[in-house]
């Protein structure tokens, strides 16, 4: 039997967001909605970082990963409390360390669960009442269900899983491929290129994913396939866009300034390199989106250059 609990039989939690973007605003708004009590931070807020955390039970980051490094230290000088559940909706890698922003919330805060949050989540959608799904991942399924608690609703179903790496790294990776299908799509290279751009990158994910320590059906999942498609059919994506940009002709340079907003695809591509390079990882649409990036071939180039790989059994 179906239980159909309402928002107000829950127990309210006390919730600090951090990034007042475009995800931290429709986190906020999420929650709020469903009666808890949250507490918006960024930078350029009133109170301070210490105010926005005093008394709260969770803190959600919705930082840019250029930012997540240097709040996780402020906030292990100021402490918390070992039962304060920390999530991550970041989709990014650390240039710094190559680490996922669970690896750097779980290296400062040892004691504390860590629950990562990641699907099919344009918040542009969300934020005008459509539908979608999530998923709050962490080896901690208490607090997963807490987080569950917190975000769901008719409009926004969230599902647990215990594979936080995996689901981390299926949001993150997809950006550079989204880019690549941007691409594709500006390009306008037809229906069949794009879907077998997306059916051999998803191949491309895992292999990276399962590599670094991701389970393979995760991929498969909301949070790796379910992204993917998301941010690989909408311009509401901005790394679609970059690609999208770049197949016009336009710089990387006039691309991001015409975004005005977080594209993390462009530096995820350049740590992915990194660790592909020195774990010998095969990438090959990836390494094509690294060269355009860093202005080494056309958009046509890249094309090309995986049109004209060696045969290869489809495994
Ligand atoms: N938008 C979306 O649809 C989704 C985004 N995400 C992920 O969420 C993260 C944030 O994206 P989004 O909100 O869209 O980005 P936006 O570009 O909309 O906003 C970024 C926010 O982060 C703050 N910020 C920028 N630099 C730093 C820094 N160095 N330290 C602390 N805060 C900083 C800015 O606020 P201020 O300058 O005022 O501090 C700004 O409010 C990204 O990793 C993205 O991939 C995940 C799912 C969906
Ligand atoms: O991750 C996202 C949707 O799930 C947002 O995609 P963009 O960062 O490309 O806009």
């Amino acid at each position: 039997m179906d239980i159909n609990i309402e928002a107000t039989d829950v127990e309210k939690t006390t919730i600090a967001i951090l990034g007042a973007g475009a995800w931290g605003l429709a986190l906020t708004n999420l929650a709020k909605r469903n009666g808890h009590k949250v507490v918006l931070w960024s930078r350029s807020a009133a109170l301070s970082l210490e105010e926005a955390l005093a008394d709260v039970e969770m803190v959600v980051s919705a930082i840019p990963m250029i930012g997540v490094t240097a709040t996780a230290a402020k906030i292990k000088a100021i402490g918390l409390p070992s039962d304060t559940i920390l999530v991550t909706a970041t989709k990014g890698l650390d240039p710094a360390t190559t680490r996922t922003p669970s690896q750097i919330w779980q290296a400062n805060f040892p004691n504390n669960p860590i629950v990562v949050l990641s699907g099919p989540n344009l918040s542009k959608e969300i934020e005008q009442g459509l539908p979608t799904a999530t998923v709050v991942a962490s080896s901690d399924i208490s607090a997963a269900q807490a987080v569950q608690t917190v975000f769901s609703s008719d409009r926004f179903r969230v599902y647990t899983n215990t594979d936080p790496l995996g689901t981390e790294l299926g949001g993150t990776l997809k950006n550079a491929i989204a880019i690549a299908v941007g691409v594709c799509d500006g390009l306008q290279l037809g229906t069949n290129a794009k879907s077998a751009l997306i059916t051999r990158a998803l191949i491309e994910v895992i292999r990276i994913g399962t590599h670094l320590g991701g389970k393979t059906e995760t991929f498969f999942g909301l949070s790796g396939l379910g992204d993917m498609l998301a941010t690989c059919s909408s311009m509401l994506s901005r790394n679609y866009r970059v690609g999208y940009g770049l197949a016009q002709g336009k710089s990387l340079v006039e691309v991001l300034a015409e975004l005005q907003s977080t594209a993390e695809g462009v530096n995820t591509t350049n740590v992915l390199i990194e660790i592909a390079n020195r774990e010998q990882i095969y990438v090959p649409i990836s390494w094509q989106v690294y060269r355009l990036l860093n202005k080494e071939i056309t958009p046509q180039e890249a094309v090309e250059a995986l049109l004209e790989r060696d045969f290869k059994a489809e495994d």
